[in-house]
């Protein structure tokens, strides 16, 4: 079966530093991959290489066997950065249409697609209001909205759930797991560990190399500790010691 991401022996350095040696990663469809690693070890650098907003040094890196970028796929991928790219100056409701429209989502029922995607994170209330006057958490809120407008096949969410409350993390998580029921694949990095125990399968990105690619379950099998947060301490541990 095809790869929703595939990545082989990608490598990619900024000046002398080697941030990404010869690292392999793949994504299927029915899968959500977490990808975790300490700040800087280069989870940001990974998706943008899979994305095309990066070059690779070497390696190929394709996304629907496609290389990135790539119009045609544009549709069929919801990414969401690290930092928010939103316009201030509109509200809530006139960045998701305005995104929608870049997608090329057709304009009967886009309203609706709009009211379903906000109130998957709760910005129901806070359509009409200016992004200027958002917290931190409602815009990375809104930024993840617009990644799930059209509700497309690949979910690439940098730093998901920053700023979000539990609750919410947790109604966030619960529409995550839908979309990989349906079929869709999702690749996710994050901070905070007791959400890399609800991923399928957590790559842990350390020293530029993925030393660890299973699911949580098995790696904590491995490593002998209760919790992915355990796994990944004593991955540092060992990898400090190198
Ligand atoms: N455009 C760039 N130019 C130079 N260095 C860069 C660039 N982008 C990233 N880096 C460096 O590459 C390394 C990896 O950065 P990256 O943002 O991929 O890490 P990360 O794992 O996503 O970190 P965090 O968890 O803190 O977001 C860092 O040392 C960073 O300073």
């Amino acid at each position: 079966m095809a790869y929703m991401i595939e990545m082989e022996k990608v490598a990619k350095s900024f000046g002398k530093q080697k941030v990404l040696k010869d690292i392999d990663l793949t994504l299927s469809r029915h899968e959500i991959l977490g990808l975790i690693g300490p700040s800087g070890a280069g989870k940001s650098t990974a998706i943008n290489v899979a994305l095309g907003v990066d070059q690779a040094d070497s390696g190929k890196a394709e996304v629907l066997g496609k290389q990135m970028p790539n119009r045609e796929l544009l549709g069929d991928l919801g990414y969401m950065a690290q930092s928010d790219a939103l316009y201030e100056d509109l509200t809530a409701y006139e960045n998701l249409k305005f995104f929608a429209e870049m997608k090329g989502l057709a304009k009967d029922g886009l309203d609706d697609e709009i009211k379903r995607v906000s109130n998957i994170v709760n910005l129901g209330d806070a359509l009409y209001k200016y992004v200027a006057g958002f917290s931190g958490g409602m815009k990375r809120r809104l930024s993840l909205a617009i990644a799930l407008l059209g509700n497309p096949e690949l979910l690439v969410l940098d730093e998901p759930t920053v700023g979000i409350d539990p609750a919410l993390r947790r109604q966030i998580w619960a529409e995550l797991h839908k979309m990989r029921d349906e079929g869709h694949a999702i690749l996710v990095t994050t901070h905070v560990m007791d959400e890399a125990e609800l991923v399928d399968r957590v790559a842990l990105l350390m020293g530029g190399k993925i030393i660890a690619n299973d699911s949580p379950k098995k790696l904590e099998e491995d490593y002998g500790v209760p919790t992915i947060e355990d796994v990944f301490l004593k991955a540092e541990a060992e990898e400090e010691k190198k």
